[in-house]
C-alpha cells in the first residue's frame, strides 16, 4: 500500500518531527563518512523551504552505559548538518524536558534543531529500543506531524519511528521513499533479466534473502565465504575457508531446488594464513588445498560473473566477494563492482552495508542507479518482510 510522503501534508508554521538515519561512523569523535546526513537533506531542506519548525532526532549507536554517552553525542552531527545547510542547526544535549521544549517553542519557520541520541534513553529500562509507550508518546507531543527518513532503521520497531507513528499523523521523506521505490521496484516488478550477487561471510545471515532472490531473480550470483559452505555440500574439499558445517544440508537443499539459477564462484584466491601478506595462488573450486582458506574469488570467477551479468537490467548487490578489507583479498569485489558499474541501461541497486562501503571507496557510487543507506533494513526488505516503521506510516 502506497504511504503518505511528505509531499502530502502541510507544512507552513508546523513544528515538524523528523527522524533520520544520522548513524553515522566517528573516528576520534570525527564523522569519517558523512553520507547518512547528505542523503537526508533533500528532506530537510523541503521542510526548511515549505516554512516548516523543524525538529530532527535519531539514534548513534548502541548506548549501553552512562559512559557511552560521550562518545555517541550527536553533537558533531548538527554541526555538520550546519555546514552542509550554510544555516545554523541548534544542538539540544538532551532527549526531553524542559530545555528540550522551550527550544522547540522559540523555532522559527524555517528553522531547525537536532536534539541529543534516542538510544541515551536506553540507559532507562531500554525505553527506546523496547518501543516504550509513554516515550513514543511524549515525542509525539512535542510536534504536530512526523516524518519519518530513516529508512536505515525502518527494520527497527522503537519509539522514535513507530511509537510516534502511532500517535501523530506519519508520513515518509524522500529518501525513505526513493529507498521503497528501488528496492521495492526490483524485487516486485523487475526488468529483466534479473541478477542477484550475494556475498558477505556466512550462509545463516543470508538464509532468507538467498531464498526469496531465487524465487524472483533470473540468476543468483554467490560470493565471499559463504561460497565455502555450498563447496562442501558439492563435497569439494575447502581446507580451512570459512565453513558452516550445520548449514551444509540446507545449501545442498538450495542448490537443488536452484539447478543453474544459482551460480558459484569457479576459481578462488587461497592463502596460507589469514593476513595481507600471506603466500597466496588461485586454485579452482575443488581444488583448495587441505591446509589452506579461501579469501577471495579468483579472475576466472569475475570473468564469468560479467558474463552473466551481461544485458541484465536489474542488478542487486549484497555483500563482498571475499575479504575485501585486505588489498590482497579485495581484487574479486572490486571486478565485480566494476562489471556492474559499468552496465549500460540497468538499474543497479546495492543493498547497503560493505559493498556499499566498498563501491564508495572505490569511487563507483554515481555509476549505480541506487546505494541504500540501510544494510540491515535492506536485507530485510530483500527477505520480503514488511519494515515495521514503513507499515506504521499513514496510507495515501
Ligand atoms: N572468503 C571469506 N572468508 C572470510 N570472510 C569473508 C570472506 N569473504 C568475505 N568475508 C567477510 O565478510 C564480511 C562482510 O559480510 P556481511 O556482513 O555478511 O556483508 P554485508 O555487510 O555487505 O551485508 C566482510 O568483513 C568480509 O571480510
Ligand atoms: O546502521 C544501521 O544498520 P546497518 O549497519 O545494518 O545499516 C542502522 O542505523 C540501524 O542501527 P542498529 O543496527 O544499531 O539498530
Amino acid at each position: 500500500m502506497a504511504k503518505k510522503t511528505v509531499e502530502d501534508i502541510q507544512l507552513k508554521d508546523k513544528k515538524v518531527l523528523m527522524r533520520a538515519d544520522f548513524n553515522v561512523p566517528l573516528k576520534d569523535g570525527q564523522i569519517s563518512d558523512d553520507n547518512r546526513i547528505v542523503q537526508a537533506l533533500p528532506t530537510i531542506k523541503y521542510i526548511l523551504e515549505q516554512g516548516g519548525k523543524l525538529i530532527l532526532f535519531s539514534h548513534l549507536g548502541k548506548v549501553k552505559e552512562e559512559a557511552d554517552k560521550e562518545k555517541l553525542s550527536l553533537r558533531p552531527v548538527a554541526q555538520r548538518l550546519s555546514e552542509l545547510l550554510d544555516q545554523d542547526v541548534q544542538f539540544v544535549p538532551t532527549t526531553r524536558g524542559k530545555e528540550l521544549e522551550e527550544a522547540i517553542d522559540q523555532l522559527d519557520a524555517g528553522q531547525a534543531l537536532l536534539f541529543e541520541n534516542t538510544r541515551f534513553e536506553d540507559l532507562d529500562g531500554k525505553k527506546e529500543s523496547k518501543n516504550d509507550p509513554e516515550l513514543g508518546k511524549y515525542w509525539a507531543s512535542l510536534g504536530d506531524v512526523f516524518v519519518n527518513d530513516a529508512f536505515g532503521t525502518a527494520h527497527r520497531s522503537h519509539a522514535s519511528n513507530v511509537g510516534i507513528s502511532a500517535n501523530l499523523e506519519a508520513v515518509a521523506g524522500y529518501l525513505m521513499e526513493k529507498e521503497l521505490k528501488f528496492l521495492g521496484e526490483a524485487v516486485n516488478d523487475p526488468e529483466r533479466p534479473f541478477v542477484a550477487i550475494l556475498g558477505g561471510a556466512k550462509v545463516s545471515d543470508k538464509i532468507n534473502v538467498i531464498k526469496s532472490l531465487l524465487s524472483k531473480a533470473d540468476k543468483v550470483l554467490i560470493g565471499g565465504g559463504m561460497a565455502y559452505t555450498f563447496y562442501k555440500a558439492k563435497g569439494y574439499e575447502v581446507g580451512k575457508s570459512l565453513l558452516e558445517e550445520e548449514r551444509v544440508p540446507l545449501a545442498k537443499e538450495l542448490m537443488e531446488e536452484a539447478g543453474d539459477k544459482l551460480v558459484l564462484p569457479v576459481d578462488n584466491v587461497v592463502a596460507d594464513d589469514f593476513s595481507n601478506d600471506a603466500n597466496t595462488q588461485v586454485v579452482s573450486a575443488d581444488a583448495i588445498p587441505a591446509d589452506w582458506e579461501g579469501l577471495d574469488c579468483g579472475p576466472a570467477t569475475v570473468e564469468k560473473y560479467k558474463e552473466e551479468l551481461a544485458g541484465a537490467k536489474t542488478v542487486v548487490w549484497n555483500g563482498p566477494m571475499g575479504v575485501f578489507e585486505m588489498e590482497s583479498f579485495a581484487k574479486g569485489t572490486i571486478g565485480v563492482c566494476q562489471a556492474i558499474a559499468d552496465l549500460d541501461d540497468a538499474k543497479t541497486i546495492i543493498g547497503g552495508g560493505d559493498s556499499a562501503a566498498a563501491a564508495q571507496s572505490l569511487g563507483y557510487a554515481d555509476k549505480f542507479s541506487h546505494i541504500s543507506t540501510g544494510g540491515g533494513a535492506s536485507l530485510e526488505f530483500l527477505e520480503g518482510n514488511e519494515l515495521p516503521a514503513v507499515a506504521a506510516l499513514d496510507d495515501k
